[in-house]
């Protein structure tokens, strides 16, 4: 993922201890930061602490869902239907509504996906269950080694972030395979290994659906060089369960920085509480919660593969002072080992094709990228886009 336009400057009067908060005083701030935002919810506090707070630039302002003058900012994404996709006669029409809003938006809804409510609302509940664990619980799962295969935190990137994010988050990797990674994932609650690795088991499936056809959709089909058949066998697969409490202060702080994310496809489910924000026309507008969907995002990998055709479009979460919300972001790309470019169907004069849009990359190239100086506020994408 790269986090991109947050203002280096702006109001920092609120970052020197002048927004305490009630129960939290400044020598006890840091320590309370660091055990993350679930733990500052609980104990009560009714000011949001400085580290918390961005510069006035880069906060969400007026209240969620509502555009300058009041009017609404909501969107409803376009819906997929993957059960009209099964129908021969209806294929093309669902082929064209994916994309276009790959295009468009980055982001569409997938309705009738085929995965059952139960494994949606289980998902959500263990999720939930977990993040209410006493905190030396969930600490245990908590790691400075990004590539561990379960690791609990807080904020965005929090080693780095100057501004913390009101999110806590627990990253499970599913690869290479669920076999070799459930195991290490937290054995409380006690039934989170199987719920979890049941609904990833129906993630992927969901999106071997949709990515199949979003390369139909461009004509590409299986690939030439195997795109497709490497999605769907040796793929990567990684699950983040967010939780954003209920934040004292929401209009100063974001539960997610704008970003976009960095695979071939995102899959997220939401629970009923809104919060995600696309950048759609210059604004930032609300994703509608469907219940039983999964809103589905273009990564920057797919919008290298499309040569620029499908868009990685930034987003953000934004939390609100009444209702936690949990959510989880399935990001699914090609192995890690493999180098990205431009899709051959799609480019050389010789084919007729277009010229190429992207340089190649590879997944050393997005860590290195995040750890330089640049990473932190400039889209990855950007670095790989040629003149
Ligand atoms: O919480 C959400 O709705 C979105 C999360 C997200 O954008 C991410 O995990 O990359
Ligand atoms: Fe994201």
């Amino acid at each position: 993922m790269a986090i991109v336009g947050l203002a280096k400057n702006g109001d920092l009067s609120q970052q020197h201890g002048k927004s305490r908060g009630a129960l939290v005083d400044d020598d006890d701030a840091a320590d309370y930061c660091l055990k993350g935002v679930r733990h500052l919810s609980d104990a009560g506090i009714t000011r949001l602490p400085g580290r918390y707070v961005l510069p006035a630039l880069d906060r969400p302002g007026r209240s969620i869902g509502a555009a300058a003058g009041g009017s609404p900012a909501r969107v409803k994404l376009p819906v997929v239907d993957l059960a009209r996709l099964r129908v021969p006669t209806e294929r093309a029409a669902v082929l064209s509504t994916l994309y276009t809003a790959c295009r468009d938006y980055g982001f569409f809804q997938v309705v009738n996906h085929g995965v059952d409510s139960e494994a949606i609302a289980g998902m959500l509940d263990v999720a939930a269950r977990f993040f209410e664990l006493p905190f030396p619980e969930r600490a245990r799962h908590m790691s400075p080694d990004v590539r561990a295969p379960v690791r609990y935190g807080t904020s965005f990137n929090q080693a780095n972030d100057a501004v913390l994010c009101w999110r806590d988050f627990l990253k499970l990797s599913c690869a290479p395979t669920l076999r070799d990674v459930v195991p290490s994932w937290p054995d409380s609650p006690a039934d989170l290994r199987e719920v979890a690795a049941s609904y990833a088991e129906a993630n992927r499936r969901v999106f071997v659906d949709v990515v199949e056809a979003a390369l139909e959709a461009l004509g590409i089909g299986d690939g030439e060089d195997g795109v497709m058949e490497e999605l769907a066998t040796a793929g990567s697969q990684m699950m983040t369960v967010n939780c954003y409490p209920a934040c004292p202060q929401p209009e100063l702080t974001l539960g997610m920085p704008p970003h976009s994310d960095y695979g071939f496809l995102t899959l997220v489910l939401q629970d009923d509480v809104e919060g995600l924000q696309v950048m759609h026309g210059g604004e930032w507008l609300t994703v509608d919660p469907v219940p039983g969907s999964f809103v589905v995002n273009v990564g920057d990998h797919f919008e290298i593969y499309s040569n620029g055709r499908y868009k990685s479009v930034l987003h953000r979460v934004r939390v609100n002072s009444t209702r936690p919300r949990i959510s989880v972001a399935s990001f699914h790309s090609v192995g890690v080992e493999r180098v990205v470019g431009p899709a051959a169907e799609l480019i050389g004069e010789e084919r007729g094709g277009e010229q190429r849009r992207y340089m190649d990359t590879d997944f050393a190239t997005f860590l290195a990228y995040l750890a330089s100086a640049e990473g932190k506020h400039k889209n990855f994408l950007q670095s790989r886009r040629l003149a």
